[in-house]
């Protein structure tokens, strides 16, 4: 639904984007993750037609954004990072103009209306002037302008910004059920929010494309050690010797003793087996076990490991 094949985008010397390669299929929501000045923006400015690029090519819905970017704007719904609003216009005026713009018969209107006004929460600031709104009410309204044609594709630039938790809650939800019959491009720099909503995750640094895929494939490329976390029913000072013993073992920490039990922290290379050679030993050694838990690499670390590799 989306294709970016070796997008460029260079501001004079400053290089917004390099050659950066993704699609989003029908249906996905897929995260573009990346920190502060990687490009995300730049990306989005360009997939809605508001940038041409400076080399490479894109297409939404199979219409190039640089040969027909009229059709684009039909197809796409866009909450950009700033959303111009005028100041002296009431919400509700703001919205039917956005609509009417969009196309929207009169009956669309009033349907579509009363959808993106309960659904992104817009009842008490409804006849609001927009410079009387709070920043988390002027998001929502940028939200409520990117769906209220009921668009097919919806890129929705840093969409929980501004937003209080709750609100945030509500927000994700509300993504989560437009990927029921809409395909979404979201960027964040926050984490959590990807892990939250998306189903494949695009992450970028510096302009490059440095990592696509879900978070467990993710988590499969960028995996460089295996973690886990044991409680004993036995000696600190006997079983920590033992500990280290195993294959491959970088790192054991213990985390807490008493006279009782030890709670130890441990790392080892990838493919050393960690959670199935702590059984083994435990079982040999007749330790009592309070716990035994193998972790994967949280998004934090796949991300720093992705973004590390790059700049290496
Ligand atoms: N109009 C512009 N003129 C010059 N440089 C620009 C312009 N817009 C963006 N840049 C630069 O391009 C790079 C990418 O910016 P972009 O806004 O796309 O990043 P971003 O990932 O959206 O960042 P943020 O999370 O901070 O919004 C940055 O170095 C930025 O300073």
């Amino acid at each position: 639904m989306i294709s970016v094949t070796d997008l460029s985008m260079h501001y004079g010397p400053v290089v917004a984007l390099h050659k950066a390669n993704f699609n989003v299929e029908r249906g996905e929501v897929v995260g573009l993750l990346g920190p502060n000045g990687a490009g995300k923006s730049t990306t989005m400015k360009i997939l809605t037609t508001y940038l041409y690029p400076t080399a490479g090519v894109a297409s939404v819905g199979g219409e190039s954004v640089l040969d027909n970017p009229l059709a684009v704007r039909k197809l796409i719904g866009y909450l950009p990072e700033i959303l111009p609003l005028y100041p002296e216009m009431e919400v509700r005026d703001y919205l039917q103009f956005v609509g009417r713009a969009r196309g929207l018969s009169h009956g669309q209107l009033h349907q579509r209306l009363d959808w993106v006004v309960e659904r992104c929460g817009l009842k008490p600031m409804y006849r609001k002037l927009a410079r009387e709104l709070s920043k988390g009410y002027r998001q929502r309204v940028g939200l409520a302008q990117a769906l209220i044609h009921d668009p097919q594709v919806v890129i929705l630039d840093e969409p929980t910004s501004g937003l209080d938790p709750h609100q945030i809650m509500e927000i994700r939800q509300l993504i989560r059920e437009l990927s029921n019959d809409k395909t979404v491009l979201l960027s964040t720099h926050i984490l959590q929010e990807i892990e939250a909503v998306a189903d494949r995750i695009v992450i970028i640094n510096s302009g490059r494309i440095v990592g696509d895929g879900t978070l467990d494939e993710l988590r499969a490329r960028t995996q460089r050690v295996e973690r886990a976390e044991l409680v004993v029913v036995a000696d600190r000072k006997a079983v920590e010797p033992e500990l280290k013993k195993l294959p491959q073992i970088q790192h054991v920490r213990c985390i807490r003793s008493d006279e009782e039990s030890a709670h130890f922290e441990l790392e080892a290379t990838v493919g050393s087996q960690l959670a199935r050679n702590l059984g083994k030993l435990v079982q040999e050694q007749g330790w009592p076990v309070e716990g035994l838990n193998a972790r994967p690499p949280s998004l934090e670390e796949t991300f720093l490991a992705l973004t590390e590799s790059q700049e290496s």
